[in-house]
């Protein structure tokens, strides 16, 4: 249920800039706009037409705030659907808040994070996941996920769902009439077309699961840990392959104490580079805090690099890579192994030949991250580690693993509508299949969802969106 109250937000950035907006969205927004609104035209706000643009003084009690623009928007045409107003005032984050105070005054509420897309949702304006795709085109940070998501917004997959999922509907309704008149034998709903519909889904199903490995990529990039024994010189490779020196370096053990990120697009992909503490058993409480860390980034990440020292002995070396062996799970994770500051030692392959519980798919480089030396090599292998030959350039891309995970259990659902058909079980049986297919591709589009789903979403998104 929508809730009738008319909300208020700054919808620009905090902080100080030249001009700020002020939004207002619901059923009273013209009347309080009216309040506390004078235009320099003597024609009252709520007279002008739709979508028109004017100029004039915001006043609390008599008192001027500020000479302002105002937008005006007429539900049904507007971002949220309801009558909107927007203030554009001047920058200052005490005139906002003035104006803000004055609207909430004359009877507006401050809204919720997302609550104005929230509302735009509710109102049909766009369905859940276009809404979602807002929140991705705010927080998008290269070409790529601006690309994704601004397709997202725009539609993207999510009209052909709402399209296939109609034509299903349709079935269903046939299907269970069908169960209505048990008793005879009647076939309302046309096996064929069915079985065609049923395809058509579960192919367009499985390009887009398949597509989300490339897009959770795009979105939030590949996250790389980079582990080893203290000092082996991780802080010294993050900065060659950065360009830059943005991590510490130092010749002290247990210098990276936190867990220090950082990005760089190699190739297109966005790599996040995580610089952990050190492995090594320690009786220092926030160094050891450190470590535990480490562990933890390292189950998260994508690709493991472990780095290890050739000028150290080879116990020290196998140490970590059997503590590293023990995290990680090759099925779901890559590991490379770079035996650094090869510039210090004769026969780097030497520590090749006795490196304990290396496995086929391992990759191992020979580098030095002070002298620069195959750090191209490596970049190379990282992006190689990402697979991206699954998907075609212009196909869509599915980001949202809320989405992912309703499009499996859909695929899911489909297989056994698909196979029910085939081996020609009792309707009803068909019936409940379909109907799960169904649920799980209203839940991408919002036409099945709960409370709890929509508040989950939205309050990951910024107060004024
Ligand atoms: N000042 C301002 N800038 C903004 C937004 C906004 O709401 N205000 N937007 C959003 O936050 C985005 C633009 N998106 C918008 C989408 C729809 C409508 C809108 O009024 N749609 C109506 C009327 C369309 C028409 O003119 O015919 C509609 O869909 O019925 C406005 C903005 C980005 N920039
Ligand atoms: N000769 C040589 N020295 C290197 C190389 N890479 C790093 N070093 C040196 O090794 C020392 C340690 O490097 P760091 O990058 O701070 O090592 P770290 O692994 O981040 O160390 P912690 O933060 O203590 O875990 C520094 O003096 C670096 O200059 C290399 O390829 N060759």
């Amino acid at each position: 249920m929508i809730d009738q109250s008319t909300i208020c937000a700054i919808s620009t950035a905090p902080g100080n800039g030249a001009i700020a907006i002020v939004r207002l969205s619901g059923e009273h927004a013209l009347d309080i706009c009216e309040k506390v609104f004078t235009p320099v035209k003597s024609k009252k706000i709520s007279e002008q037409k739709a979508n028109t643009v004017h100029f004039g003084t915001i006043q609390d009690e008599g008192e001027i705030i500020d000479e302002v623009l105002v937008s005006l928007f007429k539900a049904p045409h507007s971002y949220t659907g309801e009558n909107s107003v927007e203030i554009a005032c001047h920058g200052a984050p005490f005139i906002q808040h003035r104006i803000l105070q004055t609207l909430i005054k004359n009877g507006a509420r401050t809204a919720n994070p997302g609550e104005f897309t929230q509302r735009a949702f509710l109102n049909g304006k766009m369905d859940l996941s276009q809404a979602e795709a807002v929140a991705d085109l705010i927080a998008s940070n290269s070409a790529a996920a601006h690309k994704v998501a601004l397709q997202q917004m725009r539609g993207g997959f999510s009209s052909e769902i709402a399209g296939l999922r109609e034509r299903l509907l349709n079935f269903i309704s046939l299907i269970e009439l069908e169960l209505d008149f048990s008793e005879e034998d009647v076939e309302f709903a046309d096996r064929t077309q069915l079985t065609k519909l049923v395809n058509e889904i579960k192919s367009l199903i499985e390009k887009l699961v398949n597509s989300f490995e490339l897009g959770n990529v795009i979105k939030n990039g590949v996250p790389v840990a980079i582990v080893g024994n203290t000092n082996v010189g991780k802080s010294t490779l993050l900065n060659a392959l950065l360009n830059e020196d943005r991590a510490i370096v130092s010749d002290i053990e247990g210098t990276t104490r936190d867990v220090i990120e950082d990005t760089i697009n190699l190739g297109g992909i966005t790599f996040r580079f995580i610089d952990t503490a050190g492995i090594r058993t320690t009786k220092d409480r926030i160094e050891s805090m450190g470590i535990e860390r480490t562990y933890s980034k390292m189950k998260q990440a994508q690709i493991v690099m472990l780095l290890v020292d050739a000028d150290r002995d080879m116990d020290r070396i196998n140490e970590s890579l059997v503590s590293v062996n023990k995290t990680i799970d090759r099925n779901s994770q890559h590991l490379v192994v770079c035996i650094n500051k090869i510039d210090l030692i004769e026969n780097p392959q030497e520590i090749a030949k006795n490196l304990i519980g290396m496995q086929a798919e391992d990759k191992l480089l020979f580098i030095s991250a002070k002298q620069k030396q195959n750090i191209d090599a490596l970049t190379a292998e990282l992006l190689k580690s990402v697979n991206m030959n699954k998907v075609n350039e212009q196909d869509v891309i599915v980001t949202n693993i809320r989405h992912f995970e309703a499009l499996k259990n859909a695929l899911g659902s489909i297989d056994r509508v698909n196979d029910g058909l085939q081996t020609q079980i009792p309707t009803d049986f068909l019936a409940q299949d379909i109907r799960e297919c169904l649920h799980f591709l209203g839940e991408i589009t919002g036409d099945i969802s709960t409370d709890e789903v929509l508040g989950n979403i939205f309050k990951n998104f910024c107060i004024g969106k």
